[in-house]
């Protein structure tokens, strides 16, 4: 039997692991919490590791406020690169794989076309900056590992942006959502599903993947599709911004092409689909 960790496990793609688990009665799960494992504790770290026979670890804990990060730069990095670094430690002395979740803010969004995994990488914010290291760091220390790119997730648990725009509309708030970001909105449970077929597959074609929905759209798309589907528009002004006053800048363009991530483990389904799918369920 697998036996599988996962950090961060209340977080948002932590409890979508959680729920797609289920399907796996076969795999040993370990869900950690924040509380109940520090990844920037090496003593915590070790000790998991060393009363467990641990097969794969997930990382799915992450400092992902990127507001926050631009005044805790500090912070940011401890958890997203020393602690990401600590964790492939483990994974190499303990024989484990690592699943490790990364994003598409390594970009600098200058470029027109999908980004592919071998692009240049050029991080404009502290958060992509953090995240960029804790790759590189794992890049150096083991051999075993999934560093799976994803963007702008979203699901029916936690802090996102579809739950944000839910929110609003219960409120009746006139919302002013910007055009001047491009990327992919992806269901956090379709990466869930898809971490566990990787994990499923037994397979050892380590290296960085992009993994997030097909498709592409504006934060303003996405806000415009979740209230059309929701039927939740009646009363909400929504209103198209080309500028929206933030503390970190963000890329304008970081759609990550899926080409090698479909012909080696299969496709992921269009963010269109995907949301009217969670809407459906919810
Ligand atoms: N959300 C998004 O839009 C995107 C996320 N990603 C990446 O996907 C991954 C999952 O993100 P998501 O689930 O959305 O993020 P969340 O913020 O929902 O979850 C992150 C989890 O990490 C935990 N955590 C933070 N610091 C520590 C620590 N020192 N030790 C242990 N756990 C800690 C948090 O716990 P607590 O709340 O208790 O602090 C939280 O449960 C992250 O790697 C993120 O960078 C990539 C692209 C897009
Ligand atoms: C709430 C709100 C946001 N916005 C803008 C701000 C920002 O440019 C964009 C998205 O806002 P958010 O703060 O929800 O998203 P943001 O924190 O930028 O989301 C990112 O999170 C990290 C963790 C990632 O890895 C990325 O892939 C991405 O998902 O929408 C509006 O235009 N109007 C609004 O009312």
């Amino acid at each position: 039997m697998k036996t599988i960790l996962v950090t961060g496990a209340t977080g948002q793609l932590g409890q979508c692991l959680q729920k797609h688990s289920k399907l796996y009665p076969d795999f040993s799960f370990l869900f950690c919490s924040s509380r109940e494992l520090d990844i920037t504790s090496k003593e915590q770290l070790e000790s998991v590791f060393k009363s467990n026979k641990i097969d794969y670890c997930i990382n799915a804990a992450a400092y992902t406020n990127v507001e926050q990060a631009e005044k805790e730069r500090e912070k940011a990095f401890r958890v997203n690169a020393d602690a990401a670094a600590d964790i492939a430690e483990f994974c190499r002395e303990f024989q484990a794989k690592l699943i490790h979740i990364s994003t598409d803010y390594v970009f600098n969004g200058r470029k027109d076309e999908a980004y592919l995994e071998t692009d240049e990488v050029d991080p404009i914010n502290v958060y992509g900056a953090s995240k960029l290291k804790g790759e590189e760091k794992i890049q150096e220390i083991l051999k075993e590992f999934f560093i799976l790119r994803t963007s702008w997730l979203y699901s029916e648990f936690g802090h996102n942006f579809y739950n944000t725009i839910l929110k609003k509309a219960e409120e009746k708030a006139e919302l002013n959502i910007t055009t001047s970001q491009v990327g992919t909105p992806t269901n956090a449970n379709d990466l869930a599903k898809y971490i566990l077929q990787i994990i499923n597959s037994g397979s050892a074609q380590y290296g960085i993947y992009h993994v997030s929905n097909e498709g592409e759209a504006t934060w303003y798309d996405f806000a415009k599709e979740i209230l059309d589907y929701s039927g939740k528009k009646e009363g909400v002004t929504l209103n198209k911004t080309g500028f929206y006053q933030t503390l970190a800048e963000r890329p304008g363009y970081s759609v990550l092409s899926k080409k090698k991530t479909n012909r080696t483990f299969g496709p992921v389904q269009n963010w269109k689909i995907s949301l009217h799918q969670l809407i459906d369920e919810n």
